[in-house]
């Protein structure tokens, strides 16, 4: 994995070969790329025919002689003016189309990437750098598909085609011109390459500003919570102020390199005129001529400027895509076998872990497992119980394979997870865990969220089983009724409840529940629990019991220590073991000396 994905760090690019990776997109769009290059070069071409058509009219336009060609010289203007400003349009039209059109397609590729990405990465990834760049890094490389590459060609184009005109203008003035560039282009060089890092740097530090605003705005509720909205602004404004002073340190260093250019190119021309002008005194060249040299030298030295600017732009460029290459190319630590082996149909319903030990690829010295071994049989219902940090969503986690162990083997349906498909896998198993994510939308999209196609029917059969039909007839637009972000108009007992529905629906063989009932009052809990007793018939169930109520019912009781299995047994075995774990346990937890 990408060290730089890791960290949030932000690669810094020096060249500009990261853009290639932009190349395949551009090729998908061919059409738009012709059209795009075909009105670029018809653009240059007519504007460099312009100071010849100039000339033209000062040499002759103006004697009497030629009074009938005077007209025709303005014809031929209007026509080239004619053609440059539908060239120019064009040139827009397919070139920001085509920018648009690469950026999205490299959105929705580095969403889809990220978002089959394992839990590993998402241990240590910041999800505010990954927006940043699905954003900011875009938008980067739209500018510089769109807008710069073709300001770039254009002037490549212009600045080699107005070299080319001046040596055939004027092959002596072309000459000093010549020799002239590389005492304002080396310069030049030199300077930019300090502008752009600090440009890179003022990016950077806007988008430590960005992540820490989208981390601050997602838990506004917690900063007031505990009255610290103040300590957020003040985090975020010296995040800001940092990156404005690194962005206002660019400016004045481009300030600087844009007047140093101005000044370079401008005192240029002034000489190529003041030497042209004694030629034109002394008879050795036209005014037409000098008038037209002039022109060229004004469109080479502005494409040189124009070109010194952008390749500032196109480092950057390369940068955000060199970001985004990273996010592309992300591999997830889990995967699907090439060969999958086929899951028993109709599934079992069986788990096993054999000697598993794990740690969690952030803490390696630090064991979450050791050595755990049990057998769940189909249709078993089991409760773990331990204290906190146990190791029992750990458990969990590695048999939906979020992560693989370090060692020992776990199977489903007698299948090692790492033999069958990913999602084959997945979908043998329903969890409600502990943390329930609610998204923006509806209740309905809520519990439909592990069977999308699933009809309004069943999503209401589903939220009636988890006792949830009552709170979700009383919201305004009832199942059609937005949740907000997060879920954040819904209370910590309903979010459960559209949690319970959400398995239920998804029928899976396997149920998965951690602590599934923690939020709800006592009547909703014998209310729900009785609608999970019925989805539990004829399913394997796990789950992670604080309750004594859920552990009774349990066929049986794995207690975990330590990433270990301690005991295992049913309520009345380990409750009457002497110094038992369980016995500790459940005379604190659960009052267990009054309940048993
Ligand atoms: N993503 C993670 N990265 C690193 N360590 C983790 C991660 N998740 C959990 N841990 C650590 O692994 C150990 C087991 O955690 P786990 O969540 O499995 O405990 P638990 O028994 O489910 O606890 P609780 O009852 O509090 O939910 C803990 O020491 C915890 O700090």
């Amino acid at each position: 994995m990408s060290k730089d994905v890791k960290r949030g760090d932000r690669a810094k690019s020096k060249s500009v070969r990261p853009l290639a990776a932009l190349l395949p997109y551009l090729a998908r769009y061919k059409k738009l790329v012709i059209g795009a290059v075909v009105s670029l070069f018809l653009a240059a071409f007519t504007t460099l025919a312009l100071p010849t058509a100039v000339r033209r009219v000062i040499d002759h336009g103006f004697s009497d002689e030629n009074a009938a060609l005077v007209n025709n010289y303005f014809t031929v203007l209007l026509a080239i003016a004619m053609l440059l400003a539908i060239a120019s349009a064009c040139r827009y039209f397919f070139v920001i189309t085509l920018g648009e059109r690469v950026v999205s397609d490299i959105r929705r590729d580095v969403f889809e990437n990220v978002m089959t990405l394992s839990s590993t990465f998402y241990d240590t990834a910041q999800s505010g750098e990954i927006v940043s760049r699905l954003t900011a890094d875009t938008t980067q490389i739209k500018s510089a598909v769109g807008a710069t590459a073709s300001v770039a060609l254009r002037n490549i184009i212009l600045g080699v085609g107005a070299l080319i005109m001046m040596v055939i203008t004027s092959p002596s003035l072309a000459g000093i011109v010549v020799g002239v560039i590389p005492l304002i282009v080396l310069p030049l060089i030199a300077f930019g390459r300090r502008v752009r890092a600090k440009s890179r740097k003022a990016q950077d530090t806007l988008a430590n500003a960005s992540a820490y605003a989208s981390e601050a705005i997602g838990a506004v509720r917690s900063f007031q919570a505990f009255t610290n909205e103040s300590g957020a602004t003040r985090h975020y404004s010296n995040a800001v102020d940092t990156a404005f002073n690194a962005a206002r340190s660019a400016i004045g260093a481009r300030s600087i390199l844009t007047a140093f250019a101005i000044f370079m190119v401008f005192s240029s021309v002034v000489a190529v005129l003041w030497i042209g002008a004694n030629r034109v005194l002394s008879g050795e060249m036209t005014p037409g001529t000098l008038g037209q040299f002039l022109l060229y030298a004004i469109f080479a030295a502005g494409a040189l400027g124009a070109l010194s600017e952008i390749w500032g732009e196109m480092q950057l460029a390369a940068g955000a895509a060199e970001r985004l290459s990273e996010l592309l190319v992300e591999q997830s630590d889990i995967k699907s076998p090439e060969n999958p082996a086929p899951l028993p149909e109709p599934a079992l319903g069986t788990a096993s872990f054999e000697d598993v030990t794990f740690a969690y690829p952030t803490r390696p010295q630090d064991m979450a497992l050791k050595g755990l071994s049990f057998n769940i049989q189909a249709g078993e219902s089991v409760a773990i119980v331990g204290a906190s940090g146990a190791g029992k969503s750990t458990l969990f986690g590695l048999l939906m394979r979020q992560y693989d162990p370090q060692s020992g083997t776990i199977k489903i349906d007698g299948l090692n997870v790492r033999d069958v498909d990913l999602k084959q896998l997945r979908e043998r198993m329903a969890i409600v865990p502990q943390d329930v994510t609610i998204l923006s939308g509806t209740v309905a999209e809520n519990i439909a969220f592990g069977k999308p196609d699933a009809s309004m029917d069943e999503i209401k059969a589903a939220a009636i089983a988890a006792q949830a039909q009552s709170f979700i007839e009383v919201l305004p637009e009832g199942y059609h009724t937005q949740v907000g972000e997060r879920g954040v108009t819904l209370s910590g007992g309903q979010k459960q409840r559209v949690a319970i529905a959400r398995a239920i629906l998804r029928d899976a063989p396997i149920l998965l529940l951690d602590e599934a009932t923690s939020a709800l009052d006592a009547e909703n809990e014998t209310l729900v629990q009785k609608a999970l007793e019925k989805l539990m018939e004829g399913r394997t169930t796990l789950v992670i019991a604080h309750r004594l109520a859920t552990i009774l019912k349990a066929d049986r009781i794995l207690v975990m220590d330590n990433g270990q299995i301690v005991e295992s047994g049913n309520h009345k075995t380990l409750s009457a073991k002497k110094n038992g774990v369980y016995a500790r346990l459940a005379s604190l937890q659960f009052n267990i000396g009054k309940a048993a």
